[in-house]
């Protein structure tokens, strides 16, 4: 199986990374800069569950290559504009597309992009980050992938790319009810980012102020009636799901979105807080996530200017 990998940031470095250790057949489609850094120092993950160097195939949009049967896409939701078009030319008629990215709002531009069949649903459970050598840097133990077709079938491709993860150092997992599975990370993930960005601090201190707690549960409710109002399945206790796994997050435990905050860089506040606002019911009271997305608005509009 071809697999092209579009980035090679601390998702697509890390997975794609892995997948390439076990010999898959895995190419990067990267940027020019990060294509100079991948040629001459390899791919490198430091990472509790095992530290590599290796040489990885790269591309950049444009070179001749493909058709690929397997396509990646580990971009942030503010590059798919940008990157879309590009990788049109990777894609044949049975290229299937597998995005790891957190929230909703890219799964109805993929399918008109690349025609709803090739889309798969996915989502991915892994702290990480590139250091400014570009290297992957790995932190909690967790780094999951899970995937599944929307009809919930084991397709012939599902058991493909089961094939393709398995031995692979990462736990894959195939999905039955891929939608709810991305709505239950989507909703983990806005009020995680939300808070441990507006309050500037890992998750640990957070549910040690003063009213931390209180305010992460009322968020969390907010969140989870619009998961509920949008994705029918919703388990009806996924508030105390959520809430459980929060409460189980090591000290420490920083969003992506925090530590791409603490570097300065643009964050993906409209497509996790901007779009579930969006989505939510006319005559919910959102207090919460609607200060989260303004001060982060706030903080997006000025790294853009
Ligand atoms: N990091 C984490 O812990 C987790 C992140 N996620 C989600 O995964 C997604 C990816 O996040 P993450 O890996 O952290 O992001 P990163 O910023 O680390 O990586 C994104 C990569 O995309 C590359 N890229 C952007 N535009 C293009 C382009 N036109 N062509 C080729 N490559 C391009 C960037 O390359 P360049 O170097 O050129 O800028 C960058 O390396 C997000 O939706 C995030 O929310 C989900 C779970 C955990
Ligand atoms: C919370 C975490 C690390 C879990 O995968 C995540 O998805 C993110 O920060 O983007």
């Amino acid at each position: 199986m071809r697999v092209l990998v579009v980035g090679a940031g601390a998702v697509g470095g890390y997975f794609g990374g892995r997948l390439a250790q076990k010999g898959a057949d895995v190419t990067f489609l990267v940027r020019e800069r990060r294509q100079k850094q991948l040629q001459s120092n390899g791919l490198i993950i430091h990472s509790v569950k095992g530290d590599t160097q290796l040489p990885v195939k790269t591309i950049v949009a444009g070179d001749t290559s493909g058709p690929y049967d397997l396509v990646i896409l580990t971009t942030k939701a503010y590059h798919l504009n940008e990157v879309l078009p590009t990788i049109t030319p990777y894609i044949g008629e049975n290229s299937t597309v597998l995005p790891l990215l957190n929230g909703i709002a890219h799964f109805d531009m993929l399918k008109e992009y690349y025609g709803e069949e090739r889309i798969l649903g996915g989502l991915c459970f892994i702290e990480s980050t590139l250091n400014p050598k570009g290297e992957i840097e790995h932190y909690s133990t967790h780094h999951r992938v899970i995937y599944g077709e929307f009809n919930g079938l084991k397709s012939e491709r599902i058991e493909q790319i089961e094939n393709l993860f398995s031995d692979a150092n990462l736990d894959a997992v195939a999905s039955e009810n891929i939608k709810n599975d991305i709505w239950k990370k989507y909703i983990f993930i806005s009020a995680m980012a939300g808070m441990t960005c507006l309050m500037r601090s890992s998750i640990g201190p957070i549910l040690q102020s003063p009213s931390g707690p209180e305010l992460y549960e009322r968020l969390l409710h907010e969140i989870c009636s619009i998961g509920k109002y949008q994705e029918k399945t919703m388990d009806e206790d996924v508030w105390e799901q959520t809430m459980d796994r929060v409460n189980s997050l090591s000290h420490g435990m920083k969003s992506s979105m925090l530590r791409d905050m603490e570097k300065g860089l643009p964050i993906e506040t409209e497509h996790f807080h901007g779009t579930l606002l969006r989505l939510a019911p006319k005559d919910l009271d959102t207090p919460l996530l609607q200060t989260i997305y303004s001060t982060l608005s706030i903080y997006q509009a000025a790294q853009k200017s």
